[in-house]
């Protein structure tokens, strides 16, 4: 994880009309064993160092921030171009470091404030429990799911167990059981039915699992779990990656029918503004449930980025997220109070 605030200025030369109180230093950090604090140490002598940051993923370019721009301009003048004893003799190659513009990729024109816990992100039903497993449980997972054979779709791959989950209609079909949920993911199930904090959960028989395998750059659009083939409680487990998700609640959705088989969910807001956002980052090794209005009345998706913002870093999505959602098939008509999104009271 890089800084995402600073960077090199492009080509040198520049530096004379640059004022900044933040320095790139070059040839120095902990690829080549010199710590963050070393490096702070010695920039300390020309004045109060705020922080020490990787300019990038080299571990040799290194953001030092100065309190003031005459402290750093002093840096800038005593130790560029020159051996450092401090810290190993090395030449350090010292610029202004100027404000990275943020990738568009990522932020385009609608970046959204990422919270790190459900309180933050302040939507009614969700929680997210951080280290809900081990590493080692993760790895066991993994494996597990790799073991078995994976159905591609066109972005990403999928596995189902208890009910397939049938995209084009959104929904499962109940009289199709194929089988209960596969012995590997017991120790999840049990940990979720004693978890303290979920006191209804204990109660609830989960008896679908959809793996969801995704590569970097891949999410996953803006949806609403069908409320007639899901119960009220959905787990989502994360496993090898981190990524976000995020949230909108429009004021109205439509249910209407497309074909005597199939009704499809019409976002007649979908060029609409008019809809609260909120984002959570998920890391690996956390479970995230959905419960109440998050699961019926807000679209949840997980924007298509390779890299994503969280407080100031970007975090990269690593080679891939697998995720684990665990849901309950329901057998009798959704009756929630959020009629204008349940395709059950339609
Ligand atoms: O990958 C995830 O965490 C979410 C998956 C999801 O929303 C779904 O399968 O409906
Ligand atoms: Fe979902």
């Amino acid at each position: 994880m890089g800084s995402t605030k600073f960077m090199r200025p492009k080509g040198r030369g520049a530096e004379g009309d640059i004022h900044s109180s933040d320095l790139y230093v070059a040839n120095c950090g902990p690829a080549v064993g010199i710590s963050f604090e070393e490096i702070s140490m010695v920039f300390r002598a020309f004045g109060e160092v705020k922080g020490v940051y990787a300019a990038d993923e080299t571990g040799t370019r290194i953001i030092v921030s100065f309190s003031d721009e005459k402290s750093a301009q002093a840096a800038l003048n005593a130790l560029d171009g020159r051996p450092c004893d401090d810290v190993g003799g090395r030449f350090l190659h010292i610029q202004y470091a100027v404000p990275r513009p943020l990738p568009s990729s990522v932020l385009g024109h609608d970046s959204v404030d990422v919270s790190l816990t459900a309180s933050e992100l302040n939507i009614p039903g969700v929680y997210l429990f951080h280290d809900f497993i081990t590493p080692n449980e993760e790895e066991g997972l993994l494996a597990a799911v790799d073991a078995r054979s994976w159905k591609c779709l066109s972005k990403r791959r999928v596995q189902h167990y208890g009910f397939e989950f049938c995209y084009q209609t959104r929904n499962v079909d109940t009289k199709r059981h194929l089988g209960a949920l596969p012995s590997f993911v017991a120790p999840v199930l049990e940990r979720i039915s004693t978890c303290s904090e979920l006191d209804d959960a204990g109660n609830i028989k989960l008896d679908q699992l959809t793996v969801n395998e995704y590569p970097p750059g891949v999410g996953l659009s803006p949806h609403i779990d069908t409320h007639s083939a899901f119960g009220d409680m959905i787990f989502s487990l994360s496993l090898a990656g981190p990524c976000i998700m995020e949230f909108r609640r429009y004021h109205e959705g439509v249910w209407e029918p497309e074909s005597s088989s199939r009704v499809i969910y019409i976002e007649k807001q979908e060029n609409s503004t008019d809809f609260l956002r909120r984002a959570i980052f998920l890391p690996p090794r956390s479970i995230l449930l959905l419960s109440g209005e998050a699961r019926y009345a807000w679209h949840h998706y997980i924007p298509h980025h390779k890299v994503d913002i969280v407080k100031e870093s970007l975090i990269r999505r690593s080679s891939r997220r697998v995720s684990l959602t665990f849901r309950k098939v329901r057998r009798e008509p959704c009756c929630c109070e959020y009629a204008e999104y349940c395709d059950s009271q339609r």
